[in-house]
């Protein structure tokens, strides 16, 4: 910083009034532009975009200090436009991962945290380790169609766990890929040219569209409590948190409820589904990596299926799901943090409503933590003398704690439920089938490492691949899983019907 104190400036791209710097700032993978300004500029540096001033970091400790340290006033969120009161300013109550630092976000986050941690403590009462057994015995008879029902099995454990039962996952999905567009930059026109969003409605086609998909959405959130309710009266609805609402509140009332209940069924599906499908293409090309994996698999349940009591025993599964979570992070952009005061970083200025951009891209790809950043090497988490490694490999890797969770007051809460459902869900897989390239034509058909969407959670493009499985035993052994599982859960549906409320915990699978 060149000036004296208060007039200090960071560095960054030079800006046009008004439009700030966007004309060369790409929709479509934006972070690897943000990257290539750091790289120019450094650490932190300042650009604006239409109106919005932005501070981008890409140093983890620069994050601590501004996002953890300082967390009481650099914990709001900026409004997303084309979203109807996304901050829940005027108390709309919809949205948790983009509320204002607000009495609607303090309550929501507490529930939330207690609902994910009773259920992390009761190993999400078996729901993933039935749907993993689902989704096994689906490779089995419908392989192609991997792409999609991978989506369905993270929707469908949401939905179990939310209102107990996974027969809305459809719908669910459908719901979470309507937000997830809405909400991102390289969504509608209007998140990036905000002042189209306020054209009258007749002129106004960005905001008509958000209107419907918004009554859909909370009429569906709506619909799914009131079912609710009337199962639990009639004794048919399990231990789901929309029981746990049901029976001792917490919430101000079935408005809140049904869209923070809502809005966590709709917040596990891409983000869990997305870091699954990088592992598979991950373990496609790096065949000796599934060797390694499987054989700690064969070594640690030999003809069982792996649960999370194993987790200690398989570093070497828990390192390729970490390194792929490096490797090609979800979230690569990172979510911003508003600040709610004037602010001094040295001797620069960050004016009140600066939005603070953790770039997860560029701390993921910082070639001193990470050597050889751009390649997949989960050794970096296994053999001492790389700096991520860490003892003991009962407990480390671990994905706690990762910076592509966030930062502070806003850090993610579905830690726990992502290390376990991608330990569940990865393990299994790779203990029951061989991951290969399609051979067509006498040749591979490829699998395109760099071809994802643009959205604030990404994923990548549909490919082809075969999931071989390992001998027809453990090919038996997946069918007969998914039958008895699929038999335990009718008897345990039909004892809940005949009165039996109290049963519901575990069980499952
Ligand atoms: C690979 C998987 C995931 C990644 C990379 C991820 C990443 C993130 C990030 C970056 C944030 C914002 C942090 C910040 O502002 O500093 C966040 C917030 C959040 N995440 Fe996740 N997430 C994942 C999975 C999940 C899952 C499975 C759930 C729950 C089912 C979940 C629930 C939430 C919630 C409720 C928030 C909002 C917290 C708040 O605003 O106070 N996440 N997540």
């Amino acid at each position: 910083c060149r000036f004296r104190r208060k007039v200090s400036r960071f560095p960054g791209p030079t800006q046009l009034p008004w439009l700030g710097r966007v004309h060369d700032l790409p929709i479509r993978f934006m972070w690897l532009k943000l990257k290539e300004w750091a790289d120019e500029y450094g650490p932190i540096y300042y650009t604006e975009m239409l109106g919005a001033k932005v501070l981008v970091v890409t140093d983890e400790k620069i994050a601590e200090e501004l996002l953890v340290k300082r967390a009481k006033f650099n914990s709001d969120r900026p409004a997303v436009r084309s979203l109807f009161d996304s901050k829940s300013t005027d108390g709309s109550m919809s949205y948790l991962p983009l509320m204002g630092k607000n009495k609607y976000w303090a309550r929501q986050r507490r529930w939330t945290h207690a609902s994910l941690t009773e259920a992390a403590n009761l190993q999400y009462y078996d729901i993933i380790t039935f749907e993993v057994k689902r989704w096994l015995f689906r490779l089995l008879v419908e392989p192609d169609a991997f792409y999609d029902t991978i989506d369905d099995l993270a929707s469908k454990v949401m939905c179990t766990l939310t209102w107990d039962d996974p027969d809305l996952s459809e719908t669910n999905t459908k719901l979470a890929w309507g937000l997830l567009t809405q909400m991102s930059p390289a969504g509608p026109l209007t998140n990036v040219l905000t002042p189209l969003w306020h054209l009258p409605l007749w002129v106004n086609p960005w905001k008509r569209a958000e209107l419907q998909r918004q009554a859909l959405q909370d009429g569906w959130w709506d619909q799914r409590l009131q079912e609710s309710r009337s199962k639990l009266r009639q004794g048919r609805l399990r231990h789901c948190w929309t029981r746990q609402y049901l029976e001792n509140a917490k919430l101000s009332g079935d408005r809140e409820a049904a869209s923070c209940i809502g809005m966590l069924a709709l917040v596990g599906v891409f983000t869990i589904a997305a870091p699954a499908k990088y592992f598979l293409m991950a373990m496609v090309h790096h065949p000796h990596w599934l060797m390694r994996v499987q054989a700690e698999l064969d070594r640690v349940c030999g003809d069982r299926l792996l649960t999370l009591e194993d987790s200690p025993a398989l570093p070497t599964l828990r390192a390729c799901i970490k390194e792929t979570m490096r490797w090609k992070p979800n979230v690569p952009s990172g979510v911003a943090h508003e600040t709610e005061a004037d602010d001094y970083y040295g001797d620069c200025f960050i004016p009140k409503g600066t939005r603070i951009l953790p770039l997860d891209w560029a701390f993921l790809r910082n070639p001193a933590k990470y050597p050889d950043p751009d390649s997949f090497r989960p050794e970096r988490w296994l053999e001492s003398g790389w700096p991520t490694y860490e003892a003991p490999l009962t407990q480390f890797p671990t994905l706690k704690g990762m910076s592509s969770f966030g930062w502070g007051q806003r850090a993610c809460l579905g830690q726990m439920l992502t290390q376990d459902e991608l330990l569940l869900t990865c393990g299994a897989t790779c203990w029951a089938f061989n991951l290969k390239f399609k051979v067509r034509n006498g040749a591979r058909v490829p699998v395109p490492l760099n071809k994802s969407n643009s959205l604030l959670i990404i994923k990548p493009d549909p490919f082809e691949m075969e999931f071989e499985p390992r001998s027809p035993a453990r090919a038996r052994l997946v069918e007969s899983n998914w039958r008895t599982a699929e038999e335990t859960d009718r008897r345990m549906r039909l004892a809940v019907a005949g009165g039996g409320v109290g049963v519901g915990i575990g069980g499952r699978g």
